[in-house]
């Protein structure tokens, strides 16, 4: 007997007590103990209840005819309990076995059925269900890694938010979805203030942790959902701020460089005694007729003129001007 066989759910339909007697004796010889229904109804009672692995489903009975049945087993099925699904037939006509595939059934036997074929029949089906099974585990986990893969390929991995490729990706979308409901959105630049020196002082291990602190509070600053929140590089990070006019990125940028310099993180080698940040702020308009690019480069532009204003600041910039 085949160890692995006890382990079988098979569900037999089947209305005449003959034939059902043949195959329970034939699937008991190889260490398998059948569920027997002797209805469609029954048999998808049964199947909804015990989730057998296999059934042999008689294609006339007396109430539903088994194309029915398997038709209900395939709903009911769940995508990590596939079932297979053998008619028992004494149909032998092409259309009619094409039928009882197209309905969802995988293989045919004809009737009357014998011992060795039922047996044989039992096992390799059993070895396909678990091969699928095992194949939907796989293509789970496979989903799985590549969800936190992508999840990984967009997040900045000293930090925790998003990286610049997903900056880059958000920002045209942010641009295209502000351009079709005629709204301004803005874009903010930060960088921290005399950051070589912070290094240089504390040492790379404390940069980073305080990078970490300042990428907490502008994470915090985005929290609508057509804000974004990302490290631009370095010690350079950027707001995405959708649907938002000059007033409120301002009043955004003026709360961060706020924030930062009320963490007291100190900062010898700064005028301001402490960690601060700088803002260069552009918000626009979105249209054809204009760039994204050209918001970024302003921000970035704004941003140069805090840091000559004594940096701890915000500057702005209308798109396109200071170049
Ligand atoms: N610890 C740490 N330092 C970084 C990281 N990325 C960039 N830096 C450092 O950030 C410093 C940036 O220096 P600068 O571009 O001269 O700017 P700054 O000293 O902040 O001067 P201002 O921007 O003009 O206020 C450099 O010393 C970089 O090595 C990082 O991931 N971790």
């Amino acid at each position: 007997m085949n160890k692995k066989l006890g382990k079988v759910k098979v569900l037999v339909v089947e209305d005449s007590k003959v034939a059902i007697k043949a195959i329970s004796g034939y699937l008991e010889d190889i260490g398998v103990h059948p569920l027997v229904a002797e209805s469609g109804q029954a048999a998808v009672e049964l199947y909804r209840r015990e989730r057998p692995d296999i059934v042999l489903l008689d294609i006339i009975l007396p109430d539903v005819d088994g194309y029915d049945v398997a038709r209900q087993i395939r709903k009911l099925q769940g995508k990590d309990d596939w079932t297979a699904i053998i008619f028992l037939t004494v149909m032998s006509k092409d259309e009619d076995l094409a039928r009882g595939i197209e309905v969802g059934g995988d293989d045919y036997l004809m009737k009357p059925v014998g011992r060795v074929v039922v047996q044989a029949k039992v096992s390799a089906m059993y070895r396909l269900v678990r091969m699928q099974r095992a194949l939907v585990k796989v293509t789970e986990q496979l989903n799985e890694a590549n969800q936190e893969l992508q999840r990984l390929s967009m997040t900045d991995g000293l930090t925790g938010i998003a990286n610049r490729r997903l900056f880059d990706d958000l920002l045209v979308r942010e641009w295209r979805r502000c351009a079709r409901i005629g709204k301004p959105m803005s874009v903010v630049l930060l960088d921290v203030d005399y950051f070589k020196k912070y290094n240089d002082r504390y040492g790379h291990q404390a940069g980073d942790d305080c990078l970490k602190v300042v990428a907490r509070e502008v994470a915090a600053a985005a929290p609508r959902a057509g804000d974004l929140a990302a490290r631009y590089g370095g010690e350079e990070f950027v707001l995405v701020l959708g649907e938002t006019d000059e007033g409120g990125a301002r009043w955004v940028a003026e709360r961060i460089c706020r924030h930062v310099l009320g963490l007291k993180m100190m900062h010898e080698d700064s005028p301001h005694d402490y960690v601060t940040v700088s803002c260069g702020v552009c918000s626009v308009l979105p249209s054809d007729s204009l760039a994204v690019d050209k918001l970024v480069k302003t921000a970035d532009k704004a941003l140069y003129l805090a840091k000559e204003r004594g940096r701890n600041g915000v500057a702005y910039l209308g798109y396109g001007q200071g170049s």
